[in-house]
């Protein structure tokens, strides 16, 4: 488990990373986003000990990794693909790395397995592409075969085949019950791949929440109702403290109620329904609300995120609008 406790770091009077609180549960994928210069890679560093931080801590199963006794059979982390001497191997670059660590040298194939390198573990890693690069990095960080693992970006550059595979892995690596900590700014890959989100901004904690729950949350979910008594029905959702826009015809939309909530309402009410069904907004919809305010390099008039950018205060697409 890695749990941050009031995790600080100050680069001159600047506050990177500001009163950071998170437990991060083991047999989950936690995406860990941000706008550019949110602290992200910072609280990364600061969990493997290569930045201390200015105040508090970050544990990893109650101690500094400086603590750690085999560290790297607790935690592997890919936080720079280019971190590899070029004039080395893939496999020479990873059994130098087993051999500092006193790991077992059997695992060097056995990663290099498992990230694809096989065939190419005897060229130099400075040929590789991005992608290769990658892969090494991510082997090298389950050399110890460890329980947590931690990677920044590493779907950065690869391609959808590339992008596919991380995914899988990831996965995987939660099922076994490892705790996964990564962070992309890859929204629609989050949304498949992460189960729990951590959000910061400006180094402050935004959301530490299910995925599900962020979804949920966003003003841009909402439930889609029509109905021959519309004015009836939106009085008493009103009622009941929903929040309601009234699109003419015998159509509503309803933010901050549940299908069967509103299906409730209804029921009581007398009124019947022709439709009753779900709008999610996407998790870049929910992202960039609740970033918005945190958007340091941001252009002003940067256009928002898909359904918000039809400039429906809804933010579904025309062609949801059927
Ligand atoms: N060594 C350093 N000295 C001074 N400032 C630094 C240093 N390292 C990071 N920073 C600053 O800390 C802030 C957070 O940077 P960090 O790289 O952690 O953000 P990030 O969320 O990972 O961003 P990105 O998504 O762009 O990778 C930035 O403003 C950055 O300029």
């Amino acid at each position: 488990m890695i749990s941050l406790r009031d995790l600080t770091k100050r680069y001159g009077g600047k506050v990177v990373v500001d009163r950071l609180s998170v437990d991060l549960a083991p047999g989950k994928v936690t995406g860990f986003l941000g706008p550019n210069g949110a602290g992200k890679s910072t609280t990364m560093r600061m969990v493997m000990g290569l930045d201390h931080p200015s105040a508090g801590q970050a544990l990893i199963d109650g101690k500094h990794y400086a603590e750690l006794r085999h560290p790297m059979r607790r935690i592997g982390a890919l936080l720079d693909a280019k971190a590899v001497h070029p004039g080395r191997t893939a496999r020479n670059h990873l059994t130098a790395m087993a051999r500092s660590n006193g790991l077992p040298l059997r695992r060097v194939d056995e990663v290099l397995e498992t990230v694809g390198l096989t065939e190419v573990a005897n060229r130099r890693a400075g040929k590789f592409s991005l992608g290769m690069g990658q892969r090494l990095g991510i082997a090298g960080a389950l050399l110890g075969d460890p329980e947590i693992l931690m990677f920044d970006e590493p779907v950065n550059g690869l391609d959808p085949d590339g992008v596919r595979w991380v995914r899988g892995l990831m996965r995987s690596l939660a099922a076994e019950g490892r705790t996964i900590f990564v962070s992309s700014h890859l929204m629609s890959e989050m949304q498949t791949t992460a189960d729990q989100l951590v959000v910061i901004g400006k180094g402050k904690l935004i959301a530490d929440a299910p995925i599900s729950e962020v979804i949920e949350r966003s003003s841009l979910t909402a439930v889609r109702v029509r109905t021959p008594s519309p004015e009836e029905l939106e009085k008493q959702l009103l009622v009941a403290g929903m929040r309601v826009e009234n699109r003419g015809s015998d159509e509503l939309i309803v933010h901050g109620g549940t299908l069967d909530a509103i299906g409730g309402v209804a029921h009581q009410t007398g009124v019947r329904l022709n439709e009753l069904s779900p709008r999610s907004a996407s998790l870049e919809q929910a992202y960039m609300e609740l970033t918005a305010s945190s958007v340091e390099f941001g252009a002003p008039s940067a256009p928002a995120a898909d359904g918000a950018q039809s400039g429906h205060a809804d933010g579904l697409d025309e062609k949801e609008r059927v």
